[in-house]
């Protein structure tokens, strides 16, 4: 329109780096990150930060250099998050239970110039090194981050040593265009081998703000982190946290429940995130390491179906969850289920059943629709009929790195296909109903693993459950439940299928239930894959069993 104008007075490019300047500026003296004994306020955030985006430049960080880190969820892996795109460069956070030779692929495929690795990882990451160097590949530099002055193991450079002797006054590298990438995250390899998905500073500006808002993220909130950092940049809690000016409680060690409610009670966290693992571990925890909490801590959940049994235990010990979808190439969290005050006097069951849909896109994303895949109609919104969850917006990854092939695909149409299924319910809430690999075709029947699943998280005796499919010659496929018993408590494979049968179509009750531990990911996802690989194993059941389907 005549008279409009876009110059530097109306239009800078949007990164999360403008986070932290106003933190520093705002809430400078209060604490943005603890760890242990540790502490630091945001004005020394910023300058430690600071000082890491001198130190990696210094080690020859520049635009779109790839710098990747192998650490938990500590201060350094904070920091890493504003000062490696300080540099320009683009930070890729790597899943800290993957093995040498999956870092060593990582490493490869990401062409990561500098190779940060918290000490406790460091033979993975020699390892690592050492296959990439048997491959005649080139190699990162390495820099260790441990709680030393100095040199680091076998005279490699070290994290605090560099940020000390780093030269002072470094000019931040803002975002020539707000699409430039900030990080490169590798998907969980639930499915496949793990995919290298970029994200824009302008993606990352406004998955930060809607998880902020959605997550209902006060100002100067108090984050404790059970999510890891390496998982989507913490689902952007990372950014989150310094928009808001909160701060960080970071814990060294496992996440046992004790120490999770212990860090609960003693910094007064208000927002935490965690896989519906975790809010189970917290519920099912002796009743002797459960605490009051002291003030409303608002739980968001996602990366794995939330089973409604977990959601409503949740409630009774005074959480508010807030339950979102996602995938890595959102960002992490998509979807919110939108809680409405209507449904706060429904019963505790109805409560949970409403709080496990996977609900709408949060405020930045333009569409989320369930269509089918073939025509890219969308399905009707009856609850009933199943579609593939498509997404677009603001808020999509850029690509697949090095994959234009993977990339075009994952998005033909103008939608980013997740290949999950799902329902639209009359509401407009979506429910998701299984990962297009894992959905369990019986008898020409579609049967929804997770509602399986959930029916088997009913049952008293049982702490965690997963369902895939079992070969069968007569059905072409049946449920094979996996079980994992509470500790101290007893169930037969009859008593679990009678009480299924209790709750469920027939049809729909497991024919098989094993008893075992089940095989996760570190972002909390059951590898269904390896569980269908056992119940492959096993062939069909008997005709016997079968023909009393
Ligand atoms: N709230 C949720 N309810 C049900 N499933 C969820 C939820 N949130 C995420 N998921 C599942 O997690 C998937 C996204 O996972 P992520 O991007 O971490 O990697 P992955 O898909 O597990 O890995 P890969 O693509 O390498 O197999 C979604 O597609 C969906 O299947």
């Amino acid at each position: 329109m005549e008279g409009s104008v876009k110059c530097d007075a109306n239009y800078t490019p949007l990164t999360p780096l403008s986070f932290l300047e106003r933190a520093a500026l705002v809430y400078g003296a209060r604490t943005a990150v603890v760890f242990g004994d540790k502490e630091y306020s945001w004005r020394d955030t910023r300058e430690r930060c600071l000082a890491g985006a001198s130190a990696l430049a210094c080690l020859g960080v520049g635009r779109r250099d790839v710098v990747a880190v192998l650490a938990a969820n500590t201060p350094a892996m904070y920091e890493l998050h504003f000062s490696v795109p300080m540099t320009g460069g683009v930070l890729c956070t790597l899943n800290t239970r993957h093995d040498a030779a999956m870092v060593s692929v990582l490493l490869s495929h990401s062409e990561a110039r500098v190779f940060l690795v918290e000490s406790q990882f460091f033979a993975v990451a020699r390892d690592a090194l050492a296959v990439l160097a048997d491959a005649g590949a080139s190699l990162p530099l390495l820099v260790t981050i441990a709680d030393g002055d100095g040199i680091g193991s076998d005279g490699v450079p070290e994290y605090e040593a560099l940020l000390r002797s780093a030269p002072r006054g470094f000019g931040i590298r803002w975002p020539a265009d707000e699409c430039d990438p900030i990080s490169l995250n590798y998907t969980s390899g639930t499915t496949s081998r793990p995919k290298g998905v970029i994200y824009s500073h302008r993606g990352a500006y406004l998955n930060t703000l809607a998880a902020a808002l959605g997550n209902e993220m006060p100002t100067m909130p108090v984050y404790l982190w059970t999510v890891p950092m390496f998982h989507c940049n913490g689902w952007c809690m990372v950014w989150a946290t310094a928009a808001q000016g909160g701060t960080s409680v970071c814990m060294a060690g496992s996440l046992a429940p004790k120490t999770v409610f212990e860090h609960i009670v003693r910094h007064r966290v208000t927002n935490m995130g965690g896989a519906p693992t975790v809010l189970s571990m917290l519920v099912n925890a002796p009743a002797s390491e459960q605490r009051p909490l002291p003030v409303k801590v608002r739980v968001s959940t996602g990366g794995a179906p939330p089973p409604p049994h977990i959601l409503a235990k949740m409630d009774e010990l005074g959480f508010n969850v807030v339950h979102g979808y996602g995938l890595t190439e959102t960002y992490g969290p998509a979807t919110l289920c939108v809680w409405k005050p209507e449904w706060d006097a429904l019963p505790a069951a109805e409560r949970a059943r409403i709080r496990a849909r996977q609900g709408v896109p949060h405020v930045m994303l333009e569409g989320l629709e369930i269509k089918d895949p073939a025509t890219m109609e969308s399905v009707p919104s009856d609850g009933r009929t199943v579609g593939e969850v498509m997404l677009r917006g603001n808020t999509v990854m850029s690509g697949y790195y090095k994959d234009p092939a993977a990339t075009a695909e994952a998005m033909s149409g103008g939608w980013l296909r997740s290949g999950d299924l799902g329902v639209r319910h009359p509401d407009g809430y979506i429910q998701l109903k299984d990962r297009s690999k894992d959905i369990i075709i019986s008898g020409g029947e579609n049967i929804s693993s997770i509602e399986v699943e959930s029916a088997l998280f009913g049952h008293p005796a049982v702490l965690d459950a997963a369902v895939v499919a079992r070969p069968d010659e007569h059905w072409g496929e049946t449920p094979c439940a996996f079980v994992t018993l509470k500790d101290g408590a007893s169930a037969t494979e009859a008593d679990i299928i009678e009480f299924c049968r209790t709750r469920l179509p027939r049809y729909m009750a497991p024919k098989t239930v094993i008893f075992a531990e089940l095989p996760k990911t570190s972002t909390g996802k059951t590898q269904k894959y390896l569980l269908r690989d056992k119940a492959r194993a096993m062939g069909s059941l008997p005709k016997l069993s079968t023909s009393k389907l």
